[in-house]
C-alpha cells in the first residue's frame, strides 16, 4: 500500500515548514506542499513533525544468546517506538559474529526477526577474546556493518594495529570500545568524589583516554577510519578534538545518558546507574557538549544495553554495566535541550539521522525524493512520563524511569510500511 502523509511540518534550512509526502514502493516519491492523494492510503499528521527515522550505531540486541535480556524481534519493536528505522547490532552475542556462519547466523535472525532495518557488526577477535584476529575480508564479504569488539577494549595494541591497516585496505570502520584493562581496577563507577562517597570502587577516566591516544596514532599510521564509541570523558574529548586538527580520519559518539547525568546523580547502590563507561564528573559532562557543539563528537548513539531485572538487582559491584535507551533518546534530549534553547531542533535531528549516515557511508537519514521512506512523525508538544512498563524492550534498566519529558514518536514508518503507532484512544 502507498502512502500519503498529509500536513506534516518538515525542518528546512532550520525552519518547520508545512509539508506533504508521497510514498510509493517504499520510496520518497514526492515532497511538496500543492500535493494531494492519489488513492493512497491517507495519513494525517495534524501538523506534527516529520524526520528522517533515527539511525542509532550502537545497540546491543543480545540475539543470539541473551534471548532473555533481548531479542531481534524486541530490540526492534523498542528502537521503532523510539522513531529509530536503522540500528548497528553489536557483536558481544553468543555466539560472536566471528566467523560467515556465525555472521550468517545473524543474518538469518535478521532476516526474520528484524522489523527496521539492523546492520550487524562482527568482531576484531574471534571470541572478543582478544587473541586471535577474525578474517575481515570475509567477514565485510558477508555484510559485516564494520568491526568492533565493543564489550571490551583491544587490549594488545598490535592486534589493533593490524586491524586498522586491513580495515584500511578494505574501506571499512574500525570501532573501538576504549578500556585499558590494566587500569580499570576492578571499578564499577567513575573513580571520583562520588566513588568515594558511597565506598565503591572506582574507573579512572586515563582507562578510557589513554586507549584513545594510542588508537589515534596507530588509526593515523594505518590511514584507517578509526570510530570511538561512548565518549565520555573530558580528556578523550581533547585528544579526538587535536587529532581531527591534525588530520587523522577520528569520529566518535556520545550517548544520552553520559551529556544528561554526571556522578552526584548517583543516588546509591542502585546497578539503574551502573554502566560502562560510567558517568562521569560535571566537568567531563561540560566537555562531551563542548565536544558536540563544535564538531569533535558527531553524533548521538543510545549504547542501548538490556539485562534481566534480576541481574540489574544485585547492586553496583556484581550487576552487569548497561542500561537501555532507545526508547527514551529522542523525548530526553529535546526536553533537555531543545526546549531549553541549548540545541536547535536541527542540530538534534542530525546528530540522530545525517550525521551517522554520513560518517558510515550510510544513504539514510535524510528526506528527499528518491530515498527509501524511512520516516518518524515526531509529537513535539505531547508531554508523558517515561514509564519502563510501557517499554517494548525487554529490559527495564533505565536511570530514567519518572522523568517527564516532551517530544514523543507518533509513528514510525520503514521502507514505506508503517512499523509502529502510538495508541490513541
Ligand atoms: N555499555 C555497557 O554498559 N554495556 C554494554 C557493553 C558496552 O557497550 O561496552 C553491554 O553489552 O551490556
Ligand atoms: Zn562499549
Ligand atoms: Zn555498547
Amino acid at each position: 500500500m502507498n502512502l500519503f502523509i498529509k500536513n506534516v511540518n518538515m525542518l528546512e534550512n532550520g525552519e518547520l515548514a508545512p509539508t506533504n509526502i508521497r510514498i510509493a514502493n517504499g520510496q520518497i516519491e514526492e515532497i511538496g506542499i500543492g500535493l494531494s492523494p492519489q488513492g493512497e492510503q491517507e495519513i494525517d499528521g495534524n501538523g506534527r513533525m516529520i524526520a528522517p527515522g533515527f539511525v542509532d550505531v550502537h545497540v546491543h540486541l543480545r540475539e543470539p544468546g541473551g534471548e532473555q535480556k533481548e531479542t531481534i524481534e524486541s530490540g526492534t519493536q523498542s528502537a521503532a517506538r523510539g522513531g529509530f528505522t536503522t540500528i548497528c547490532a553489536m557483536p558481544n552475542t553468543r555466539p560472536v559474529p566471528d566467523t560467515i556462519d556465525n555472521l550468517e547466523r545473524v543474518n538469518a535472525l535478521i532476516e526474520k526477526n528484524a522489523l527496521i532495518r539492523v546492520l550487524p557488526y562482527a568482531s576484531i577477535s574471534i571470541r572478543e577474546a582478544g587473541k586471535e584476529r577474525t578474517n575481515l575480508t570475509e567477514l565485510k564479504e558477508h555484510g559485516a556493518f564494520a568491526f568492533t569488539d565493543d564489550g571490551v577494549g583491544i587490549q594488545q595494541a598490535g592486534m589493533m594495529y593490524e586491524t586498522m591497516q586491513d580495515a584500511a585496505t578494505l574501506d571499512m570502520t574500525v570501532v573501538a570500545h576504549c578500556e585499558d584493562n590494566s587500569l580499570i581496577y576492578d571499578g564499577v563507577m567513575h573513580e571520583g568524589k562520588r566513588s568515594a562517597e558511597l565506598g565503591l570502587k572506582g574507573i579512572p577516566s586515563i582507562a578510557e583516554s589513554v586507549h584513545i591516544a594510542r588508537d589515534i596514532l596507530l588509526a593515523e599510521a594505518a590511514g584507517a577510519h578509526y570510530h570511538v564509541c561512548h565518549i565520555s570523558t573530558k580528556e578523550s574529548v581533547r585528544v579526538v578534538r587535536d587529532a581531527k586538527r591534525a588530520g587523522v580520519r577520528v569520529t566518535t559518539e556520545v550517548c544520552p545518558h553520559h551529556l544528561l547525568l554526571n556522578e552526584d546523580d548517583i543516588p546509591g547502590d542502585d546497578a539503574n546507574w551502573k554502566m560502562n563507561p560510567p558517568l562521569r564528573s560535571k566537568e567531563d559532562v561540560e566537555a562531551l557538549h563542548e565536544g558536540l557543539l563544535d564538531g569533535t563528537i558527531d553524533f548521538i548513539v543510545t549504547d542501548h544495553a538490556p539485562h534481566t531485572l534480576e541481574e540489574k538487582s544485585n547492586g553496583m559491584d556484581k550487576a552487569p554495566f548497561g542500561i537501555v535507551g532507545l526508547e527514551t533518546a529522542f523525548p530526553l534530549l529535546y526536553t533537555h535541550y531543545v526546549e531549553t534553547g541549548k540545541w536547535t531542533l536541527q542540530q538534534l535531528i542530525d546528530w540522530m539521522t545525517v550525521k551517522p549516515s554520513e560518517t558510515f557511508n550510510l544513504p539514510y537519514g535524510k528526506i528527499e525524493k528518491g530515498q527509501t521512506a524511512d520516516l518518524v512523525l515526531l509529537d513535539l508538544e505531547k508531554e508523558q512520563e517515561i514509564k519502563v512498563e510501557d517499554f517494548l524492550s525487554k529490559g527495564k534498566n533505565t536511570p530514567f524511569g519518572g522523568w517527564n519529558c516532551k517530544g514523543w514518536p507518533a509513528m514510525t514508518i520503514f521502507g514505506g510500511q508503517i512499523v509502529w503507532q502510538e495508541e490513541t484512544n
